[in-house]
């Protein structure tokens, strides 16, 4: 029933908060709320002028942001739902403030390259999402010479469309190149819909360390940094920039987006973006919190819970990242949450070369980035726009992002400065806690509550009983 989907008893109520993060800035207000939706936003200096009838639920001097909007999560349902699943994944979303996510179309098995897969997850996602969840469909060597096969994937309500240029390391997802990702963007344009891309080309020079030399320690994580140098992403980067140009106003993809995901290296390829960008051309970029919170000199030997593709490089990239970030020359951040079985992260084994590359982080990212960013001044502002305003704009969610008047009420409310360990007596509810490189980790930023359009879908470790959050689909 209804009632299930919320832990308040009630869908007109107000908050209230003396640090509520709104695009006009950090004001201390009442929001009201009815039906899900935000129907009023009163200053503190107005209450006088205005009764607040309903509820009131204060949150003194905790934040009121936006909920996050992660664009990048695989949660590997249908087909691996052993990695993560829809109602882990989506529970550890909403114990994170996170209250929009996109899936990837790969993980699952099988990828979401068709209107048949798209409907596969929707029947995976039927309640058993805790969280609001759109998706993005695959763009593949199978499907990016067949229009219509694209426009029915996208008529379906696919969000835009993923490509890898490197191998994915899942079978049924194979790379593309520019000519592939040329075709996509040309449909994608008449949509106004984005085209994601994993950044990287295999260049000799890291092949051959894999490859020739098999006395290579697997175990030291330099050895596999050393596969995948920054001239991979540079490479894809230049590549993509041939058919980015596509897609200025004129051009034959005018509409369409390009949108480079996890970008790891701040030197050449970050350069070769904010050219794009000068050169008018409509792309944007995503960095992750594990490389903002990650040096390749801290990673220890056999410690495969922080292999990821690319790499988490030195501490001298992580700071240029940082100074990029606060720049405004990396639009947004997302989670790669990237999760599989504690068996393939070979923890015992501490094979880098063999390992799974992903990161498991879908329930940390807020902290983490509060954590890690505080010592370069990250404000409240900026939070809310890498991971809430701008995921928005990517994801076509003009209903979400922000807390104002006529939005979805999708809001976490969190203290910035209690501080926890994330240690077993954590309440951690992605699937497998083991592999996430943040386990040990003490954080600050505690969320304390998570609104999903209104519906109270997370409190101090418990989830309303229901799973009420809505598939998004593209119209
Ligand atoms: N298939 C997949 O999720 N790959 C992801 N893992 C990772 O570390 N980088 C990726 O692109
Ligand atoms: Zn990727
Ligand atoms: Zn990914």
């Amino acid at each position: 029933s209804h009632s299930e989907c919320s832990l308040l008893p009630y869908n007109h109520f107000w908050i209230t908060s003396k640090r509520i993060v709104t695009p006009q800035g950090v004001i201390s207000a009442a929001v009201e709320i009815k039906g899900g939706n935000i129907v009023s936003i009163v200053k503190e200096e107005d209450w006088h002028r205005n009764s607040k009838t309903g509820q009131v639920i204060d949150y003194g001097d905790a934040v009121i942001m936006p909920g996050l909007i992660d664009v990048h999560a695989h949660l590997d349902d249908p087909g691996r739902a052993e990695w993560e699943g829809f109602p882990s994944g989506t529970k550890a979303a909403a114990a994170g403030g996170i209250t929009t996510l996109i899936d990837m179309p790969l993980n699952s098995d099988p990828s979401t390259t068709s209107t048949e897969t798209l409907k596969l997850k929707l029947e995976a996602a039927e309640k058993r999402i805790y969280v609001d969840v759109g998706f993005w469909g695959g763009l593949v060597p199978e499907n990016a010479f067949n229009e219509s096969a694209l426009e029915a994937l996208l008529n379906a309500g696919a969000l835009g469309l993923k490509s890898f240029m490197c191998p994915s390391g899942i079978n049924d997802f194979p790379m593309t190149d520019a000519s592939h990702i040329k075709e996509g963007l040309a449909v994608l344009a008449r949509y106004k819909r984005p085209l994601l891309v994993h950044a990287e080309i295999q260049q000799d020079s890291g092949r051959h360390v894999e490859l020739e030399d098999d006395t290579l320690d697997s175990r030291l994580y330099s050895n596999y940094l050393k596969t995948r140098p920054p001239s991979w992403e540079q490479a894809a980067i230049s590549e993509l920039l041939t058919v980015a140009k596509d897609t200025r106003i004129g051009g034959p993809a005018e509409g369409a987006h390009l949108h480079i995901v996890h970008l790891s290296d701040a030197s050449s390829s970050l350069d070769l973006i904010k050219e794009a960008k000068s050169n008018g051309c409509s792309i944007t970029v995503e960095t992750c919190p594990h490389y903002l919170a990650f040096s390749a000199e801290e990673i220890k030997d056999g410690d495969t819970r922080f292999k990821c593709a690319p790499p988490i490089r030195d501490s001298a990239n992580k700071e240029k990242l940082w100074e990029a970030l606060m720049g405004g020359h990396i639009d947004m951040l997302s989670s790669d949450h990237s999760p599989t079985v504690p068996e393939l992260k070979l923890l015992d084994e501490g094979n880098f070369l063999k390992a799974w590359g992903g990161i498991s982080s879908l329930q940390f990212v807020l902290p983490v980035t509060w954590s890690y960013g505080r010592k370069y001044g990250v404000t409240l502002e900026q939070l809310a726009s890498w991971w809430s305003e701008r995921p928005a704009k990517l994801a076509g969610q003009a209903s979400k992002g922000a807390i104002a008047v006529g939005n979805h009420a999708d809001i976490v409310a969190w203290d910035p400065d209690t501080e926890f360990d994330l240690n077993d007596d954590h309440p951690i509810y992605i699937k497998h806690p083991s592999i996430s490189a943040y386990l040990g980790s003490r954080l600050s930023g505690k969320v304390l509550a998570t609104f999903v359009r209104g519906n109270l879908v997370y409190k101090e470790g418990n989830h309303a009983p229901a799973a009420c959050g809505s598939p998004i689909l593209a119209k």
